[in-house]
């Protein structure tokens, strides 16, 4: 008994009903050839892609001029299958089918694509699931760009010192320019802020502004920080590319603070990115483009750096291009009443106290302090007067009990002389504790940045810090 003929039957029927049911279920069925040019189209299809032409005309022609976001191209090039995708038609979202087209010795000769949505009901659950993560996507893209833009324009720059008023100038300028800019200054003379409102007003306003501390990454994590990570590029590294800094900048303005902290080894990738604008991701031999501006800033003196070796002098003639040296606060006392009226309004704003005001003695005790913290230690010290006070007028006693004691003029005689009937090596730690609690006052609780002050390495602050019993959290209040 021989069952051949009724499965070559069967055959022949199977391939004939499957050519059937593709044609009824089908609303697009397009064939390509090896360079992706149409072969053949359905009428169907061109009707619900909303093609006006003649149906003979879209023949020969790239596939993408007809179907603007078509895979096919890349089943030509790649010969793979994508058995299930979905896409975006119109309003419409429906479900296609692409195989490659081989000839009998294997050659890919070109593709097929189904585009089914009528029978793809099954599928409606996926598809809902499908576009509402798609919507969530398109929300979170939309919420992470609104808070890439800069948080802060020029006009929040307070200051009318001539100083100052030259200091906004260079910035607006710097802002036509596209060019690179190096922001120097003491801690917390406004670097960051100035860097923002460069941003700002600048044509890439509406481009992510990204920016990174240098100093508080681990060194052997910036690389990856600034550059990405290729797929599978260490043990533990993630299974999809990790975009860096760089490429989360694209378009817009990459903010490097610290940058006087950079590591030599990745200072010489810097300067290729600043010269090429092109890198590699960690791991990856993959060049990336990237098109955004670099502002940097730093407090450290980058000339004695670039002296001693440890910053290389190419990259500081590649970022001082349009430099602005941002003045201490002691250098334009007639400056601090109108900043610290603004800080003093931002605080009862942010904290739903009542407003406070300064009487002109309080003004003058802070006109007399030489803020070594400049305007953030001004910010900390009108902070610790407003915890401390419930009064609206904040006076001279009221400033002078909130300043930090041993960093005044006068601060550190007299706690020296208050020490006379004490062992001396309790005098010398109640020094050393107030001078560090004050460092920490002065930079907000940044210990890189108070180490930086008090001239020690940040391992041997967080040790002083621990014999000492200075709480790791210190904002500075003692
Ligand atoms: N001219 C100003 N007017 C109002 N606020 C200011 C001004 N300058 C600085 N500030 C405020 O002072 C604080 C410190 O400023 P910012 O962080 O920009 O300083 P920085 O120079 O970048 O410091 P660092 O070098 O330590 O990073 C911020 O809260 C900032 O908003």
């Amino acid at each position: 008994m021989s069952l051949e003929p009724n499965f070559e039957h069967l055959r022949a029927r199977a391939v004939e009903s499957l050519f059937q049911h593709l044609a009824d279920a089908c609303v697009g069925l397009i064939v390509v050839d090896r360079d992706a040019r149409i072969a053949w189209i359905g009428d169907r299809y061109l009707e619900l892609l909303g093609y006006s032409g003649n149906p003979e005309d879209a023949l020969g022609r790239p596939v993408e001029e007809v179907i603007p976001n078509s895979q096919m191209r890349h089943v030509v090039e790649s010969g793979q299958t994508m058995l299930l995708d979905l896409m975006d038609i119109k309003e419409r979202t429906i479900v296609v089918t692409r195989l490659p087209l081989r000839d009998e010795d294997g050659t890919l000769i070109g593709a097929i694509g189904f585009a089914l949505f009528d029978r793809a009901d099954r599928l409606r659950p996926l598809m809902s699931k499908y576009q509402k993560l798609q919507e969530e996507l398109t929300r979170a893209r939309q919420e992470l760009a609104q808070e890439r833009r800069a948080k802060y324009s020029l006009s929040q720059m307070i200051g009318n010192s001539d100083s100052m008023r030259e200091v906004k100038r260079l910035a607006r300028r710097a802002a036509q320019l596209d060019s690179t800019v190096l922001l120097l200054g003491e801690t917390g003379t406004g670097k960051e802020l100035l860097a923002h409102g460069i941003h700002a007003a600048s044509p890439r306003a509406n481009a992510p502004f990204v920016g990174v501390n240098v100093a508080a990454i681990p060194e052997n994590l910036l690389e990856s920080e600034l550059f990405g990570v290729a797929p599978g590029a260490y043990t533990g590294a993630d299974r999809k590319m990790r975009e860096g800094k760089f490429q989360l900048a694209d378009g817009g303005t990459l903010f490097l603070d610290e940058i006087g902290d950079m590591p030599l080894p990745l200072q010489a990738k810097l300067l290729r990115v600043l010269q090429e604008r092109e890198f590699e991701a960690v791991g990856s031999n993959k060049v990336v483009r990237v098109d955004l501006r670099v502002i940097a800033a730093t407090s450290r003196d980058l000339d004695a750096l670039v002296r001693e070796r440890q910053f290389r002098a190419d990259l500081y003639y590649r970022l001082n291009v349009v430099p602005i040296t941002l003045p201490p606060l002691r250098d334009r006392t007639e400056d601090i009443g109108s900043i610290a009226d603004r800080i003093l309004d931002e605080l009862a704003f942010t904290t739903a106290a009542p407003s406070r005001e300064l009487t002109a003695g309080a003004i003058a005790v802070l006109e007399d302090y030489d803020w070594p913290g400049n305007v953030r230690e001004l910010r900390n010290v009108l902070e610790r007067v407003s915890a401390m006070t419930d009064d609206t007028v904040l006076t001279a006693d009221h400033i002078r009990g909130a300043l930090p004691r041993a960093a005044g003029p006068a601060g550190s005689g007299e706690r020296l002389a208050e020490g006379g009937d004490r062992p001396l090596s309790d005098v010398l730690k109640d020094t050393e504790r107030a001078a560090i609690v004050g460092a920490l006052s002065r930079t907000g609780g940044v210990k890189a940045k108070a180490a930086k002050l008090l001239g020690i390495s940040r391992a041997s602050l967080y040790e002083r810090m621990q014999a000492l019993g200075i709480k790791e959290d210190t904002q500075g209040t003692v």
